[in-house]
């Protein structure tokens, strides 16, 4: 083991009327890990197949909320008491994910994850799921349904097969105009690529006579054909962004805080300079939170700037050219690095 920087865990909130899909996407997360190791908190496991994913590996670590719900009657010591039990010094997780109760009010789901105090866990973004075919009726019994899209950082249109084609593009474009900044994906029985939500880790693969996990062994039988492989992709770009020169600060600052629509989230290293000084950072961003933390404690950093923006149906040369024009072409004031400074943490 290396030593290296701490690692934060990305906690990714799901939230969603009821009956829009939670659970659904949350059974198919931890059918299809793809090697990521997750922690789940719910607020309780009945519809979660929790039992057989333990037996089988596939949740690695679970917390629950024995009584009360985790809407209302949890606060941010609460909400610190599970992430404490899943992210520590020598948790081995790669994400962990929030099922919020329908009835959660998603605005104090992030303050209770973004507000954490545990030093080991980043705010992953706000997935709302919404349920395509009963959209109209939920908005009108339930009003904040608008609030919530334009609070999310990633929309999931689910339920696509009970719609038609032009109900479909309806709703693409009123979700849209309530929030343009979100990633919005259709999807159906919650099947997004898990890769889009957190990254998936470079681990190796089995080796001659080891026993295939259950998790690839459910994965390959998905998506054993071509066909099926690339369904899952439907709406999933990444791009990279690499530059060997500096970066200005307040640029690439501008650039995150009005990100090209689609962008879900973006992760890798940042080389910038105002006055005498250049420093690398490695950044993260999910929807608009931002956060640079100074690079070089014990891992290699490269010499330039290598980002990787992760969204759905992204603009990509568009994202391309706004990064480029980011490159500082003449000598910044040293100032410009207060843009920075302001998402350094502490
Ligand atoms: N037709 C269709 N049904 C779906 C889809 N996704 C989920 N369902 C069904 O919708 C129902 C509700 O799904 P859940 O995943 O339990 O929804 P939830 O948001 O967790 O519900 P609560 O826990 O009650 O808030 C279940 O019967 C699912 O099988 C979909 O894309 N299409």
């Amino acid at each position: 083991m290396g030593e290296k920087a701490k690692r934060q865990i990305p906690v990714v909130v799901v939230a969603g009327f009821l009956g829009s899909g939670k659970t659904t996407l949350l059974n198919h997360l931890l059918r299809n890990t793809r090697g990521a190791r997750i922690g789940v908190i719910v607020n309780d496991f009945g519809s979660v197949n929790i039992d057989s994913m333990m037996v089988a590996g596939q949740v690695d670590s679970m917390v629950s909320l024995s009584n009360g719900c985790l809407c209302c009657a949890v606060d941010v010591s609460d909400m610190d008491a599970m992430l404490d039990k899943l992210a520590h010094r020598s948790s081995e997780l790669d994400v962990i994910v929030v099922e919020a109760s329908g009835l959660a009010e998603p605005r104090n789901m992030i303050r209770l994850v973004a507000g954490s105090e545990n030093e080991y866990v980043a705010y992953g973004g706000l997935v709302l799921v919404v349920d395509a075919a009963e959209f109209e009726a939920t908005r009108a019994r339930h009003p904040e349904v608008e609030q919530h899209v334009a609070l999310a950082d990633l929309v999931l249109l689910n339920k696509t097969d009970r719609i038609d084609g032009d109900m479909h593009d309806d709703l693409l474009g009123r979700l849209c105009a309530l929030n343009s900044r979100a990633a919005v994906v259709s999807t159906e029985h919650g099947r997004i690529d898990p890769g889009l939500l957190f990254d998936i880790p470079e681990r190796p693969g089995p080796q001659p006579g080891e026993q295939l996990t259950l998790d690839r062994l459910l994965y390959e039988d998905d998506h054993g054909d071509d066909a099926e492989h690339g369904h899952l992709h439907d709406g999933y770009d990444a791009i990279t962004f690499e530059s060997p020169d500096v970066l200005h600060p307040r640029m690439l600052v501008d650039f995150l805080e009005n990100q090209p629509a689609g962008v879900f989230r973006i992760k890798g290293y940042v080389r910038v300079a105002a006055g005498l000084r250049a420093s690398t950072y490695l950044l993260h961003t999910v929807g608009d939170h931002i956060r640079f933390e100074p690079a070089g404690r014990g891992e290699p950093v490269p010499d330039g700037t290598q980002l990787v923006v992760i969204g759905a149906d992204l603009d990509t040369d568009a994202a391309h050219e706004q990064l480029a024009r980011c490159v500082a072409t003449e000598p910044v004031s040293a100032d410009a690095m207060y843009a920075v400074h302001r998402f350094t943490p502490r």
